[in-house]
């Protein structure tokens, strides 16, 4: 499996060590959150979260998940306060989903698994790149969102509009003028802890910031994450979905929560 990881029998979850023995480290995400579990940290800040629209670049196919991609040139989209010191720019924000609206999210909590989960991925600035701060244990900072079934959710739709140029994996279109403070919940109580990337090369270097308030997602807009195709034009089509890795040993990891 020369790094053509992915999430199928072959090539999923369960056979990424052979290639990345970081998967049986000490800090892998995601992992089962047990509210009961949590430590309430009154040291916890609100989470600060800037985003500026003119950021947003595009989105693209990438053949794991579609990914919204920001300019990271300047301070003008960042995260700062929560658990984080220092500043942390927006990079990307993508999604995990499942094959059926009972599975598809990464962290679960307390066993339950939501359709979806939504990844707002920020890099620590005091390190001058993305690919730098990847591979240092406080090089970045990932907000994760719960969805959840419910009424049609406006401003995923603004993104879901966009699937018909981004079908196969590769594909990528222009995606300007999108404010992802539009995907985030109205209360921005969180638990945190430290992990890592939950894909290849699943480095150990997250400080994960999963909100408790999930954000509703239609059956219908779900069906339109289902569109989506794992393989590139030409290929035999493969529907994308599933593409989450299951919760992973916490090692006597603390959670905190910022909520009592
Ligand atoms: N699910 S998640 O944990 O939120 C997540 C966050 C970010 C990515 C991500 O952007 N990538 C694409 C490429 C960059 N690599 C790191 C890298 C590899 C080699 C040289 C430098 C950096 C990470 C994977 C993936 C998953
Ligand atoms: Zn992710």
């Amino acid at each position: 499996m020369a790094h053509a990881w992915g999430y199928a029998a072959n090539n999923g979850p369960d056979k990424w060590v052979s290639n990345f023995p970081i998967a049986d480290g000490p800090r892998q995400s995601p992992i089962d959150i047990l509210p009961g579990g949590a430590s309430y940290d009154s040291g916890l800040k609100p989470l600060r979260l800037k985003y500026d629209p003119s950021n947003c670049l595009e989105i693209l196919n990438n053949g794991h998940s579609f990914q919204v991609t920001f300019a990271d040139d300047s301070d003008s989209s960042t995260l700062k306060e929560g658990p984080i010191s220092g500043v942390y720019r927006l990079k990307q924000f993508h999604f995990h989903w499942g094959a059926s609206d009972d599975k598809g999210s990464e962290h679960t909590v307390a066993g339950t698994k939501y359709p979806a989960e939504l990844h707002l991925v920020h890099w620590n600035t005091k390190y001058p790149s993305f690919g730098e701060a990847a591979s240092k244990p406080d090089g970045l900072a990932v907000v994760g969102v719960f969805l959840k079934i419910g009424d049609a959710n406006a401003s995923l739709q603004k993104v879901l509009d966009a699937f018909n140029d981004i079908r196969a994996k590769g594909k990528q279109t222009s995606f300007a003028g999108f404010d992802p403070s539009t995907l985030l919940p109205g209360c921005l109580d969180y638990w945190t802890y430290d992990g890592s990337l939950t894909t290849p090369p699943l480095l150990e270097s997250v400080t994960w910031i999963v909100c408790k308030e999930p954000i509703s997602v239609s059956c219908e807009q779900m069906a339109k994450f289902r569109s989506l195709l794992f393989s590139a034009e030409g290929e035999p089509e493969c529907c994308m979905v599933d593409n989450y890795r299951p919760p992973q040993p916490l090692k006597g990891r603390p959670v905190r929560a910022s909520f009592q």
